[in-house]
């Protein structure tokens, strides 16, 4: 592995009895970059997240973390890693700053190091005038901080977050995101990420989408965007049906007539907007244009929405068990 490549991973598999729940992943994270896996619930992200931080055991394949061998030389791979998981581990009863001691006595860090560091990293998550607070009075955004602080203590190369701001309101989303890009900047270090929030996956430097077990297809927020390759135009008319009718006829455009008006999709929506509303010969009332999102990618190649595949019963941005 070469020493840009943070993460590589070759044929990585694991069956639950006949379940494959994660099927024959290929995949190469480079040293510093933002990495997200995206994929509805059950798609197999925790499982390969588990595997990769060597606590689940892969049926078949391998991966290197950190530059070491997940099953050869797992000790050397939880050392340079760092986790935060989906549910909280932090204990409530003890504050910020002895949650912190408490996982630098575990990794055996000398009194003064950890003392600067846990100084550093609570500066670094915006924690510091509530260190001395027992954990169970913070709020769901200040405890998910305080775990990704917890996550850098030792310094790893590479900190993995299972799904990071699952359960919080979408103001500490971004709160939480201002922090991981802060940390970008200051630290060299790579992140790798699950999440089923499109939004999250857009702060990516490159993403893979799963679903089934399988990696659907991998690339750059944009890049896979561009492969849907089209904006969608909402267009409403005096006569929506004539004005779709139209569309068809004068652009060879597929339009359809809806309850919110006249739907298509074009690669350059607001290139062709003027030209469309100069052809038309019904009034235009409005019009938006709408780049493609992650969800017409999921769409484009697994055929349903995210939230489709998410289930009906499941809140959109709520906590998930
Ligand atoms: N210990 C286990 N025993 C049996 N099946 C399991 C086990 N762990 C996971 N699975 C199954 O493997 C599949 C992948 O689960 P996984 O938790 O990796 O998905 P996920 O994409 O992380 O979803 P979520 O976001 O809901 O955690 C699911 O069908 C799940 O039910």
């Amino acid at each position: 592995m070469s020493g840009r490549t943070a993460v590589l991973v070759e044929g990585l598999r694991k069956t639950y009895g006949t379940h494959e729940a994660v099927v024959d992943l290929d995949l190469s994270v480079a040293a510093g970059q933002t990495y997200g896996f995206l994929g509805p619930n059950g798609a197999g992200k925790s499982t390969t997240i588990g595997m990769l931080c060597t606590l689940i055991r892969p049926s078949a394949g391998r991966a290197e973390v950190a530059g070491h061998d997940i099953a050869r030389d797992p000790d050397a791979v939880r050392r340079g890693i760092g986790l935060v998981f989906q549910e909280s581990t932090l204990d409530g009863e003890l504050t910020a700053e002895e949650n912190l001691r408490f996982q630098a006595d575990l990794f055996g860090m000398p009194r003064p190091l950890a003392r600067r560091a846990i100084a550093e990293l609570l500066d670094l998550v915006e924690l510091t005038p509530r260190k001395d607070s027992p954990v169970r009075t913070y709020s769901g955004g200040m405890r998910r901080r305080l775990e990704i602080a917890r996550g850098l203590l030792h310094t790893p190369r590479v900190l993995f977050l299972d799904e990071p701001t699952t359960g919080l309101d979408p103001q500490t989303r971004v709160a939480i995101w201002e922090h991981l890009h802060r940390l970008r900047a200051e630290q060299e270090i790579t992140v790798f990420l699950t999440t089923h929030h499109l939004e999250e996956a857009e702060h990516c430097d490159r993403m893979a989408i799963m679903d089934r077990g399988q990696l659907v297809v991998e690339g750059t927020p944009a890049g896979l965007k561009g492969v849907v390759g089209a904006d969608l135009v909402v267009l409403r008319t005096g006569d929506d049906e004539e004005a779709a009718r139209s569309v068809r006829e004068r652009f060879g455009i597929e339009a359809e007539a809806g309850a919110d008006g006249v739907r298509l999709r074009t690669p350059d929506g607001a290139g062709f907007v003027p030209r469309l509303c100069a052809e038309l010969t019904v009034p235009v009332h409005a019009v938006t244009v709408t780049p493609p999102t992650l969800d017409d990618v999921f769409l484009h190649y697994t055929g349903r929405t995210i939230r489709e595949a998410d289930g009906p019963q499941q809140p959109a941005f709520g906590p998930r068990r």
